[in-house]
């Protein structure tokens, strides 16, 4: 996972900001009208200088009256004024298209998230996509509508700038110049070390970002295990990574800044001197004097902020190279070519010399599913069992196409499944995990997620008839019934409460095939087989795979299926296998059937008893 996004930097400056152009075509009107009123901005500017030299060497003459030098105030006047509306103008031109491009990529790039495999989920840290996805962009768009416009007319104003001041005298100009040219080389150099940098903190604040998902995700395993302070320093260690990355980034940029605003003052110094000798040598008028320091002084604020634009620059690159990272990821589960249509689906399910492997599975390690052949009847509940670890769920995670097979097929009603859509086939299975996710939604939003319209039933009855038959009718009794908000900002539920909302939704999705990975794990023993007897009759033409962790489980299906060493060696009843599998009968004892979901036996009142003894034992540990 760390090392999914260290990748080679190979890109130019150029080719990663070429990589913006499309985004920027659709704004490149306003984007140029922003750059022409920055221009104009700073034309204007650099034009106050040569009214002040027309003001010394006319009005300020003795005898030539006050009035010259009013209307020179007020052309300055005028002029200072017209600059502040060009650069207001400028804003103004660029906010909106450019929030527009930060927003539309932001959205693709989700879009692009929610199509790529779980195998690129596996490789990749959640704060580094929320960063690419929140800082860089937000970094990216002050770029476009700042950064690159002040970038060009930064180097034009120094560009003109320079060339009037040469105009006026070139002597002065050859000084101020003197400093211009190391500034370039320094500049240059600069600009390959503070790329690193800047790179390096980037990728630091995304990891940083991951640690702080991680531990709010697990805050409760940390605290149960008094491993907060652990948490904690680790988490410091890293911080302070970031912090020495970004103090080494200040530093390389406050030396860098006092390079381009110390050389230029040394050449005004020296320039200065120079200048006063050329007035009395009479070969400088003082006008022009004056008109050239004023000039300067213009130039030297974009000199100056030619650094930090630089920088800019560069950090820009580096998020635009951190977002194309990701872009560029490419999604191995996808859509066929020419899909077959499978608008109903009878729900037989056929591993045909199925292999599978991890990507990154070292070579030497066998498949884990190696060589699966199992047919499943359409209608049938076939529980599938074998030692942990040895990759139940990854045979469940090949039916819905969360992996694709490596080898052999897998087949729908005889389809291959990747001949059919994914939304097609997503339609047709439905999954229920061990490890629930519900969303900050309310009850009803969470099981209608993916709920098929069933004829003569309104959404209502589809929740009723999902609630009930996972048992998960306490539902109704929550504050706000089944509009209450659960989920990560919602009311805190149990874990025998979130299986039973997540079973929920599987169910009112009424597929034909419904694949159960111990999804029913936190169920104490008698709420499972009251779900699994439910589950039987209301799907009876429902084809169900099931990962069983308990006897109680298993003797419930139809036909159990033993998985061993990557293959599947013995299919029958659970009385059959347990008569003459060895291997089965040692897997079973190993499964357990203690009771885990206290709040399900308090609901039923099964549990009465065993509330009482608690609350007993409470008292007496009081
Ligand atoms: N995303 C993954 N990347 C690499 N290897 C994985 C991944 N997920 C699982 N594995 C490995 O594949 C093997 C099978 O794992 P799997 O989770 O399918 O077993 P299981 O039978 O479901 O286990 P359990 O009963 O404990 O849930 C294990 O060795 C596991 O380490």
């Amino acid at each position: 996972m760390a090392d999914a996004h260290t990748s080679k930097d190979n890109s130019t400056l150029f080719t990663s900001l070429g990589r913006l152009a499309p985004q920027l075509k659709p704004i490149i009107w306003p984007l140029i009208w922003g750059l022409l009123s920055a221009l104009a901005a700073s034309v204007v500017a650099l034009v106050v200088p040569q009214v002040y030299r027309v003001l010394v060497n006319t009005a300020l003459q003795p005898g030539n009256g006050t009035k010259g030098l009013w209307t020179g105030a007020a052309v300055v006047l005028g002029l200072g004024i017209l600059e502040a509306g060009l650069i207001a103008l400028r804003r103004q031109f660029v906010i909106v298209p450019a929030t527009t491009v930060e927003t539309r990529m932001r959205t693709s790039f989700y879009r692009h998230l929610q199509s790529l495999a779980v195998e690129f989920h596996d490789r990749w840290g959640s704060g580094q996509l929320l960063s690419r996805a929140m800082s860089d962009l937000n970094f990216m768009r002050r770029w476009m509508a700042f950064g690159a416009i002040m970038l060009v007319v930064t180097t034009l104003t120094v560009v003109i700038g320079v060339s009037l001041m040469f105009s006026m005298s070139w002597q002065l100009g050859l000084i101020f110049l003197a400093a211009a040219v190391p500034i370039a080389i320094f500049g240059f150099r600069f600009r390959l070390s503070y790329g690193r940098v800047s790179r390096k903190s980037q990728d630091q604040a995304g990891d940083l970002a991951t640690a702080v998902e991680e531990s709010v995700h697990g805050i409760r395993v940390l605290k149960a295990f008094g491993r907060g302070p652990e948490a904690l320093d680790s988490f410091a260690g890293q911080a302070q990574e970031l912090q020495a990355t970004e103090i080494h980034k200040a530093k390389s940029l406050a030396v860098f800044s006092l390079v381009v605003t110390l050389l230029p003052e040394l050449a005004l110094g020296s320039g200065l001197v120079d200048g006063i000798l050329l007035v009395s040598a009479g070969k400088l008028d003082v006008g022009a004097l004056v008109a050239f320091f004023a000039t300067a002084a213009v130039v030297a604020g974009p000199v100056e902020s030619m650094g930090p634009l630089m920088a800019m620059t560069l950090t820009a690159k580096t998020a635009i190279d951190r977002h194309f990272e990701v872009m560029d990821a490419v999604n191995t589960v996808t859509d066929p070519a020419s899909p077959v249509a499978l608008d109903s689906a009878r729900g037989e399910l056929e591993f045909r010399g199925v292999h599978f492997r991890y990507p990154d599975t070292p070579a030497a390690t066998r498949d884990v599913l190696d060589g699966i052949n199992l047919t499943l009847r359409a209608g049938e509940t076939m529980a599938l069992v074998g030692v942990t670890g040895c990759g139940k769920s990854t045979l469940l995670s090949l039916v819905p196409r969360l992996f694709d097979v490596t080898a052999g097929t897998l087949m729908l009603d005889g389809v291959d499944v990747r001949q059919l859509t994914l939304s097609a086939l997503r339609t047709h299975v439905a999954v229920a995990f061990e490890d629930t996710t519900l969303f900050s939604n309310s009850v009803r939003d969470n099981v209608l997620l993916g709920a098929a319209e069933q004829p003569g039933l309104s959404p209502e009855d589809v929740l009723e008839q999902a609630l009930e038959v996972a048992q998960a009718s306490f539902a109704y009794t929550l504050p706000q019934g089944v509009d209450t908000l659960i989920g990560e900002e919602g009311l805190s539920l149990s874990g025998g409460q979130r299986q039973r909302i997540a079973l929920a939704r599987a169910i009112a999705a009424r597929p034909a095939v419904l694949v159960l990975d111990d999804p029913l794990s936190a169920l104490d023993v008698n709420t499972e087989e009251r779900v699994t007897e439910r589950l039987r009759s209301v799907l009876e033409s429902t084809t169900t795979l099931i990962v069983a962790h308990r006897p109680s489980t298993v003797s419930l299906a139809d036909r159990v299926a033993l998985l061993q060493d990557g293959r599947i060696t013995a299919v029958g009843t659970h009385s059959e296998l347990l008569a003459a599998n060895s291997h089965y009968r040692y897997v079973l004892a190993s499964l357990t059937e203690e009771p885990r979901d206290l709040d399900s036996h308090l609901e039923t009142g099964l549990g009465e008893e065993l509330a009482e003894e608690l609350g007993a034992g409470k008292e007496a540990g009081a």
